[in-house]
């Protein structure tokens, strides 16, 4: 099942269920010799093109029968959430790209619809709401643009809660805003413009800086190119070691090696909003990418929340439900919030 990687202690997996198999795909961490670049096999170019979910088993196929078997649909099987929420406090925690925006070529112009707005902007009317992504908070909060939520960018690594809002974070000051990697602030420029320099010349390579973490896209980069574009990415890690590389949705995610992550971030705001070790609390997640696995892992490890990937093909996961695509989110907010509306209305009459 596991080849050995393309980068330094990184494994490639042939299936794209065994992705999940095993946590060291995700870190890969920099700084090995040049004899660990294994370009013998073009295992790497496996390992990049495996980023992509199309080529994962399909509906309808037995092995995507049994996987929604183990994760439903939360919204076929929207009966066994709102069982699980009652009497409870909600918290909703938002992936960005995948979740609420359709993956798309060009990541700056991954906007959401008015409508996924509306239904986000209904939810935090109801719960507690936080988008964590591994974009840039300000990037985020331009695409999203409402005040209300709390925001997670950088993967978590730079948090801030709603300007206005009646929430109070127990961490003190909501509006300074939470961010465990700021030392790493100058080297993350400087690899940056080192990126840009040395991927120019790669037709469709895009460099994205997420301000405590970089991305480095090739969803439009030739096939036939992602060997120069890793070797470069490489060559230019290799003087960083306390800098790792992640991989997501065709792109190469480059941050600090400290320990932060989306599950740590979602503990940082259960926590700042008071509810840390409440047995009365249900946090639900909901993200479509690899970086999400850490935030579902809290959840099921905590053995209280709801992780829902979104995905329209078997993975493994530590999700326990799953949505198909972002339209599926979006009627699940809407759902949750005319559950909450109701459940709050039979309160009343009481
Ligand atoms: O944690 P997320 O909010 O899911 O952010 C993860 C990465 O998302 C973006 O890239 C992905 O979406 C792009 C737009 O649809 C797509 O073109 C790209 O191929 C995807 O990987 C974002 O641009 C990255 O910086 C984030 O790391």
């Amino acid at each position: 099942m596991m080849r050995k990687g393309i980068w330094p202690n990184v494994a490639v997996f042939s299936s794209p269920l065994s992705w999940f198999r095993s946590k060291k795909f995700q870190r890969i961490e920099p700084g090995g010799g040049e004899g660990d670049f294994v370009v013998k096999n073009h295992a790497w170019v496996d390992s990049m093109r495996d980023s992509s979910p199309t080529r994962v088993s399909l509906p309808g196929t037995g092995e995507h029968n049994s996987w929604i078997v183990h994760h439903p649909s939360a919204l076929k099987t929207f009966e066994l959430v709102t069982n699980a929420a009652k009497g409870k406090e909600i918290v909703i925690f938002l992936d960005y790209d995948g979740t609420l925006s359709p993956i798309v070529e060009d990541p700056d112009r991954a906007f959401i619809s008015s409508q996924m707005r509306e239904a986000v902007k209904e939810a935090a009317r109801h719960f507690p709401t936080a988008i964590i992504s591994g974009r840039s908070r300000d990037k985020v909060y331009d695409f999203v643009k409402l005040p209300e939520l709390y925001y997670a960018g950088s993967h978590g690594m730079d948090i801030r809660g709603p300007s206005k809002s009646q929430l109070k974070c127990k961490k003190g000051d909501e509006r300074v805003p939470f961010q465990p990697a700021s030392e790493f602030l100058p080297m993350i420029n400087e690899v940056y413009r080192a990126l840009l320099n040395r991927t120019k010349s790669i037709p469709g390579a895009k460099v994205e800086n997420n301000k405590f973490c970089l991305s480095v896209h090739y969803r439009n980069v030739d096939e036939k190119r992602w060997a120069a574009l890793a070797e470069q990415v490489r060559s230019v890690l290799s003087e960083y070691p306390k800098l790792k590389l992640t991989q997501g949705r065709k792109v190469l995610e480059i941050r600090p090696i400290i320990n932060w992550d989306k599950g740590k971030a979602l503990e940082y705001l259960l926590e700042s909003l008071g509810y840390a070790n409440d047995s009365n609390v249900l946090p639900i997640y909901i993200g479509d990418d690899r970086t999400d696995e850490d935030a579902f892992k809290v959840l099921r490890d905590r053995g209280r929340g709801i992780g829902i990937l979104v995905s329209k093909v078997a993975k493994e996961t530590c999700a326990s439900y799953s949505l198909q695509d972002p339209p599926e989110v979006m009627s699940f907010l809407m759902r949750m919030v005319e559950w909450k509306r109701h459940t709050s209305r039979a309160r009343h009459r009481l």
